[in-house]
């Protein structure tokens, strides 16, 4: 089934500490977010890309998107302060699909086949994200002492992108959302404010988000023997 995918890339990458947006750091000597592009050009399902970018860096990328030969046109979005609002200008540039994406630029190893699979739930049951169980003992921490409090991990996922949605539900997520000024950490969590349901599709542990520094050094490990097949 075909998707239309907003890419995200309008952060700042502050944890990552390099003193610049992450999105061009060089990993294994290409721009991180052209890897996560690449990614979209190659999926035949992927009719087609709309990525959301720091005004302020339009000519960067539109170097970096003529150097690197992209024959689908990728559509520019400017961002917003928040990710969430990144998301909602996104939102309004889609150009059709029944089924649409959110996937954050600073994840360049999700694999086409658990795409594939997050289209196909989404489009049965209206909203889906990617997600892997938590492999490690969770706790919570009281905000006033270093006093901790576990929590049963055998129903705890750590939850990735993309998160798929039909485009009327997360428009109608992200319109309640702004009505009423709540900020989420993902598009999923705007739709369950709606009373819907959000179904997961299990990923794997490679599908991480570049944040800080020692990302970096996972991400060449992947990448050492990378296939997103
Ligand atoms: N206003 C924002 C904030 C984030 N993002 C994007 O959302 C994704 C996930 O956000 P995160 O990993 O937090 O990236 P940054 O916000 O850049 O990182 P930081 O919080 O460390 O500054 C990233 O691809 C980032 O570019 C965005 O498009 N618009
Ligand atoms: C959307 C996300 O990647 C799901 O895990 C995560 O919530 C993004 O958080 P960030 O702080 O905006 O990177």
């Amino acid at each position: 089934m075909q998707y239309e995918i907003i890419v995200l890339a309008a952060g700042q990458g502050k944890r990552m500490n390099a003193g610049r947006n992450k999105q061009f750091l060089m990993i294994n000597s290409v721009p991180l977010i052209i890897h996560t592009l690449k990614l979209f050009e190659e999926d035949e399902c992927c009719s087609g890309i709309i990525l959301v970018i720091n005004e302020k860096e339009t000519d960067e990328i539109e170097s970096l998107l003529q150097e690197y030969l992209f024959n689908k046109e990728i559509k520019i979005v400017a961002g917003g302060k928040e990710r969430q609002d990144s998301v909602y200008n996104g939102l309004k540039a889609l150009c059709g699909e029944e089924i649409v994406l959110v996937h954050d630029g600073a994840r360049p190893f999700v694999k086409i086949p658990f795409i594939h699979s997050l289209v196909d739930m989404a489009n049965t049951h209206g909203s889906a994200v990617l997600g892997v169980p938590v492999k490690e003992t969770i706790k919570q921490v009281a905000e006033d002492s270093a006093i901790i409090k576990t929590i049963d991990r055998s129903d705890v996922w750590s939850i990735q992108t993309p998160q798929a949605f039909k485009v009327e539900i997360i428009k109608q997520a992200h319109q309640k959302a702004a009505e009423e000024e709540f900020l989420g950490t993902d598009d999923a969590s705007l739709v369950e404010r709606l009373g819907k349901n959000v179904y997961i599709v299990e990923s794997d542990y490679k599908n991480i988000k570049l944040t800080t520094p020692e990302d970096l050094l996972f991400a060449e490990a992947i990448l050492s023997n990378w296939s997103n097949r």
